[in-house]
C-alpha cells in the first residue's frame, strides 16, 4: 500500500488532478459556512451581472442568482449523484459479473444475455427511456445513469471472474470444502477488487457528464435547484449575449472530469504491480545500457565472450542486480552448460547477450558481449537486429508462449526465413519442410499447415528448434528448452541438439536447472548464485570434484538411478534477494563451511587450469583430483 502511495505521488499528472479535485471537494463542503448568498433567491433588477461585478464575483444568471454560489452548491449535488451513481453501477454490475462468470453455464447465459441487450441501447437513449419512466428528477436521472452503467461493470467483471474461476487457487479452495459463496467473497472479491476500484475511478467522471447530460435536457434536477448540467441548460439562451454564465458550469465541468480522470489513471497504474514495474509498459527495442566504467578488455576466447556482464532491474528506488560481473565464453562446436537455482540470473544473463532483457525496467550496467570480437552491448539497433536470430539464436523453455497461436507454423517459419534472407516463399516454403524435416519430426510436408494448438509439447519444442536454426546461427541460446518435456522427449531433443551442434558446428549455450541434461550434453559447465558464476571447467571433472560448496550441495541433492538409496541433501536455507545481497560469499548464508572472512570483501572468481572457483576455502578431493 505504501508503495502504491509513493508510486502514485510520484506521477505529477496524477498528483495534480488530486489535488484540484480535493480543492473543489473541499470548497463544495465547505459551501454551508461560506458567505454565499441563497444559490435559489432571484433578483430581476440584477440579471446577468458580468463577474467581479460588486456582491458577485462571478456574476449573475437569468434571474438575477448569484452564479458563484449556485455554481459551489450545484458542483455539490453534481459530485454526489456522480459518485452515488458509480458506487451503485459499480456494486450491482460487479455483483452480476461475478455470480455470471464463477457459476458459469446456463446463469451466465442467461444473464449476459440479458446485459447485451441493455448494451444494443444507445445508452442516452437507455437513460431517456429509465427517466421517462420513472419520472424527471434528480433521484431518478441518478438511477438512470447508474442503470445505463450496470452492464458496462458486468462485462469487465465477469470477463476477469471466468478467468480466475479456473485457477489453480481456486481449485484449492474448493477442494479444502469451501462453498460456492464463501469463494467468491475470500477468494474471486479480493482479485476483482482492484479491477472494480481502477473502473470506478475511470468512469466516475463520465457519469457526471451523463447526469449533467440528463439534466441540461431538463429530466435531472429541477428548478430552482442547481446542478452543473442545469446550470448549463438555462444558460443556453444566453450563450451569445452573456456567455459567463455557460462559461462557469461549462470550465467546472471540465476542471472536475478532467481531475477525476488524471486520477483514475494515477490510481490504476499505482494498484497495477505490471505497471509499477514496467511490465505493462512497451519495452524498447533493445536493453537500455548505462555503462559506469568503459568496456573491459577482451580477456577470453571464443566466438562469444561476456566479460564482466552487469545487469540491473531499476524498479522505483530499488535496484534488483540479477547478472553481478558474469563472464564465459563458447567457442563454436561447443556446448556450455550454466546451472543454478531459480532466480540465479541464467536467463538475465542470455537475454542481456543480444539486449532482449526488458527496458523499463532493465538496464545493463557494465561489462562486455562479444560475438566475433564485436561488443554487442551499447551496438546500434541495425547491428543487434542482424544478429539476432541470424547469428545468434534463442530456444526459448515454453514454445506455446513464443509460437503465435493463429498463425501456422509453417508461416511463422516461413516469416523468420524471409526476416533475415532476401528469398521469395515458396523458396522459404521449401526451407521450412527441411527444417522441420532436421529436428525430425514425422510427415513435416502436411505438419506446416498445423496451429501450434494442433502439436504435442515436444514437437512444439522441436518447431522453436527448428525457428532458432531458421538461419543457420552460429550460437544458439537454449533457456531450459526442455524442462516441460517428459524424459523421454527430453532425451530426443537433447540428442537432436548434439547433433545439430556436431553437423552444423553450433555453438550452445544451454541454460539448464539439472545436472543429468549437463552431463549429457555439456562440454563445460558455469554454476551461477546469486548473478555470479561461483565455479566453472569442464563438465566431467566438475561432476567428479565439485570445488564450490554450493556445486557439492547442488550435485548432492540430484537423485541416482540405480545408485541405491541415498539420502538427497536439499539445501538449507533461500538464496538472497538481490536487492539485498550481502557482502562477500552470498552462499554464506547456507554454508556449513563458512568461515568469518567468507562474509567480508569482493570474493574473485580464481582461475586454476581449465576450472575456476569463486571461493575462499574450496572442496578438495585430492584423490579424484590426482585421477583428472
Ligand atoms: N522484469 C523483472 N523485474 C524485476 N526483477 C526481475 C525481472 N526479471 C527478472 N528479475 C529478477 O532477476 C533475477 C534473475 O532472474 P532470472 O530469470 O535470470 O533467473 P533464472 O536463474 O533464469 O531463474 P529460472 O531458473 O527460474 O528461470 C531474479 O531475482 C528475478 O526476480
Amino acid at each position: 500500500m505504501t508503495s502504491a502511495f509513493l508510486l502514485f505521488s510520484r506521477n505529477r499528472l496524477a498528483l495534480a488532478g488530486g489535488i484540484l479535485l480535493s480543492l473543489v471537494v473541499l470548497l463544495v463542503l465547505a459551501a454551508p459556512i461560506l458567505p454565499l448568498t441563497d444559490p435559489d433567491v432571484t433578483n430581476t433588477a440584477n440579471r446577468y451581472l458580468p463577474p467581479l461585478s460588486e456582491g458577485a464575483l462571478l456574476g449573475t444568471d437569468h434571474l438575477g442568482r448569484d452564479l458563484l454560489s449556485r455554481l459551489l452548491w450545484g458542483t455539490r449535488l453534481s459530485l454526489a449523484v456522480g459518485f452515488a451513481a458509480a458506487a451503485i453501477a459499480a456494486t450491482i454490475g460487479a455483483a452480476i459479473g461475478v455470480v455470471a462468470g464463477f457459476y458459469g453455464g446456463r446463469l451466465d447465459n442467461v444473464i449476459m444475455r440479458g446485459v447485451d441487450m441493455l448494451m444494443a441501447f444507445p445508452y442516452i437513449l437507455l437513460a431517456l427511456a429509465i427517466v421517462a419512466a420513472l419520472g424527471p428528477g434528480l433521484l431518478n436521472a441518478l438511477i438512470a445513469v447508474a442503470a445505463v452503467n450496470v452492464p458496462f461493470f458486468a462485462r469487465n467483471i465477469r470477463g476477469i471472474t471466468v478467468g480466475l474461476a479456473h485457477k489453480e487457487f481456486v481449485d484449492a479452495a474448493r477442494l479444502s470444502g469451501l462453498s460456492r459463496p464463501q469463494i467468491i467473497l475470500t477468494e474471486i472479491l479480493p482479485n476483482v477488487l482492484p479491477i472494480i476500484v481502477i473502473a470506478m475511478s475511470t468512469t466516475i467522471g463520465w457519469m457526471i457528464l451523463e447526469t449533467a447530460g440528463l439534466s441540461f435536457l431538463g429530466l435531472g434536477s429541477q428548478p430552482p435547484q442547481a446542478d452543473l448540467g442545469s446550470m448549463l441548460g438555462e444558460a443556453r439562451a444566453a450563450l451569445i449575449s452573456h456567455p459567463h454564465t455557460s462559461v462557469v458550469p461549462g470550465v467546472m465541468i471540465l476542471i472536475i472530469v478532467m481531475s477525476i480522470n488524471l486520477l483514475g489513471d494515477g490510481i490504476r497504474d499505482a494498484l497495477d504491480p505490471r505497471l509499477k514495474s514496467g511490465a505493462l509498459s512497451r519495452p524498447m527495442a533493445a536493453t537500455r545500457v548505462r555503462r559506469q566504467a568503459p568496456a573491459p578488455e577482451p580477456s577470453l576466447e571464443g566466438i562469444l565472450t561476456v566479460e564482466g556482464l552487469e545487469t540491473e532491474f531499476h524498479v522505483g528506488p530499488r535496484k534488483l542486480r540479477a547478472v553481478g560481473g558474469v563472464s564465459l565464453s563458447v567457442k563454436p562446436g561447443e556446448c556450455l552448460g550454466i546451472i543454478g537455482e531459480s532466480g540465479s540470473g541464467k536467463s538475465v544473463t542470455a537475454l542481456s547477450v543480444t539486449g532482449l532483457v526488458a527496458s523499463p525496467p532493465g538496464v545493463i550496467t557494465g561489462g562486455a558481449v562479444r560475438y566475433r570480437g564485436d561488443d554487442l552491448i551499447g551496438a546500434p539497433y541495425e547491428h543487434l537486429r542482424a544478429v539476432r536470430g541470424r547469428e545468434i539464436a534463442y530456444i526459448f523453455q515454453d514454445p506455446l508462449a513464443t509460437l503465435h497461436p493463429l498463425y501456422r507454423v509453417g508461416d511463422q517459419l516461413v516469416e523468420a526465413i524471409q526476416a533475415h534472407q532476401k528469398i521469395g516463399t515458396e523458396e522459404a516454403r521449401g526451407k521450412a519442410v527441411e527444417l522441420l524435416r532436421d529436428v525430425r519430426i514425422p510427415n513435416p510436408e502436411r505438419r506446416i499447415s498445423d496451429y501450434p494448438h494442433e502439436m504435442s509439447g515436444g514437437m512444439r519444442q522441436r518447431v522453436g528448434i527448428a525457428m532458432a536454426l531458421a538461419n543457420d546461427p552460429e550460437v544458439i541460446i537454449a533457456d531450459e528448452p526442455t524442462t516441460a518435456l517428459d524424459v523421454t522427449v527430453q532425451a530426443q531433443i537433447l540428442s537432436l541438439l548434439d547433433d545439430l551442434r556436431r553437423s552444423r558446428d553450433l555453438a550452445i549455450i544451454f541454460i539448464t536447472h539439472d545436472f543429468g541434461v549437463v552431463a549429457q550434453l555439456c562440454d563445460r559447465v558455469a554454476v551461477m548464485y546469486a548473478g555470479k558464476v561461483v565455479e566453472e571447467g569442464p563438465t566431467k571433472a566438475v561432476l567428479a570434484a565439485p570445488r564450490h560448496p554450493y556445486t557439492a550441495r547442488l550435485i548432492a541433492c540430484v537423485p541416482e538411478l540405480g545408485g541405491g538409496r541415498r539420502r538427497l541433501e536439499a539445501i538449507p536455507g533461500l538464496p538472497p534477494a538481490v536487492d539485498r545481497l550481502p557482502e562477500g560469499c552470498a552462499f554464506a548464508e547456507r554454508c556449513n563451511k563458512a568461515r568469518s572472512a567468507c562474509r567480508e570483501g569482493h570474493i574473485p572468481l580464481a582461475q586454476k587450469g581449465d576450472r575456476a572457483v569463486r571461493c575462499l576455502f574450496p572442496e578438495e578431493s585430492p584423490a579424484r583430483e590426482a585421477a583428472e
